[in-house]
């Protein structure tokens, strides 16, 4: 179990031109290339895991992100850091033909085992490798943007943010799913599952126990709730709020752009 304390916010990089990565501080322009490292690792497993780590739960959060996205037909969505395409599916299936949803994320690895599940489910739908930070879209485009677990993993939080914040249209909103800070009473019991099971499982399903350790660290280094909804009203998002789910597991924290 680790006895490091929750992050309260991104800033807590150390010393200049550094940031964290899980528990460790590396140089910022080391993170990405640390964090693909972890994904081309995992992107064959990924779902299998996602099941296996969450009990099933991750469905539930996902659909609940979907619900409250509210996705009309012909609505234009991007979903970043979409992996294997878990939402970007379930958009497409509200948005219908006359939608646009774009699959996105800065990993090829993920990207290419979501493109291959949305084939398999019968789903058109543009795929593109993007780096969140620099999104390659005009301003206001998009009536949604969504993030599920992405952000957490990405260097510049705030750059990535206001990216969001800019490719919305007016009246266009945000969704950001995320681990957060979970309720105190759960937090020992919750920590020893992190840091002990999930390496675990890991390493017996996935052969890979630094990615799953990984996990564990970055989410303690997540802003919690209150700091995150700061951060995208610093974007630029008005009216954002959030929900706790399993007790603040994960919160889905939403805001629209005016
Ligand atoms: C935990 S997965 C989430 C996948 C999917 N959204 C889901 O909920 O199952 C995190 C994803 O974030 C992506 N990612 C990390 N940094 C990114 C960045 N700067 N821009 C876009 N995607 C990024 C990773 O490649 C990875 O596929």
């Amino acid at each position: 179990m680790s006895d490091k304390p929750y992050s309260s916010a991104e800033g807590d990089a150390g010393q200049p031109g550094t940031t964290h990565f899980g528990f460790q501080q590396v140089a910022e322009n080391d993170k990405a290339r640390k964090v693909a490292e972890v994904f081309h690792s995992v992107a064959s497993r990924y779902d299998v895991m996602n099941d296996l780590m969450s009990g099933g739960m991750h469905r539930a959060w996902k659909a609940f992100t979907v619900a409250r996205a509210a996705i009309r037909p012909g609505m234009k969505v991007l979903d970043i850091a979409g992996g294997t395409g878990d939402l970007a599916k379930a958009f497409a299936r509200r948005a219908g033909p006359t939608g646009e949803v774009w699959l996105t994320d800065i990993n090829d690895s993920m990207l290419r085992v979501g493109r291959d599940r949305m084939l398999d489910a019968g789903l058109l739908m543009p795929a593109a490798v993007c780096d969140a930070e620099k999104l390659p879209f005009p301003d206001g485009y998009f009536d949604r943007v969504s993030v599920a677990f992405g952000l957490r993993n990405m260097t510049h939080k705030d750059r990535a943010l206001a990216e969001m914040a800019r490719v919305l249209r007016p009246g266009g909103k945000l969704l950001v799913l995320e681990f957060s800070r979970v309720a105190k009473p759960l937090r020992p019991v919750y920590d020893w599952y992190s840091f002990n099971i999930l390496p675990w499982l890991g390493r017996k399903v996935a052969n890979d126990e630094t990615s799953y350790r990984y996990l564990a660290e970055s989410i303690r280094m997540h802003p919690d709730q209150d700091t995150l909804k700061g951060m995208l009203e610093q974007a630029g998002l008005a009216r954002v709020q959030y929900f706790n789910l399993t007790a603040g597991v994960v919160a889905l924290h939403e805001g629209l752009r005016l």
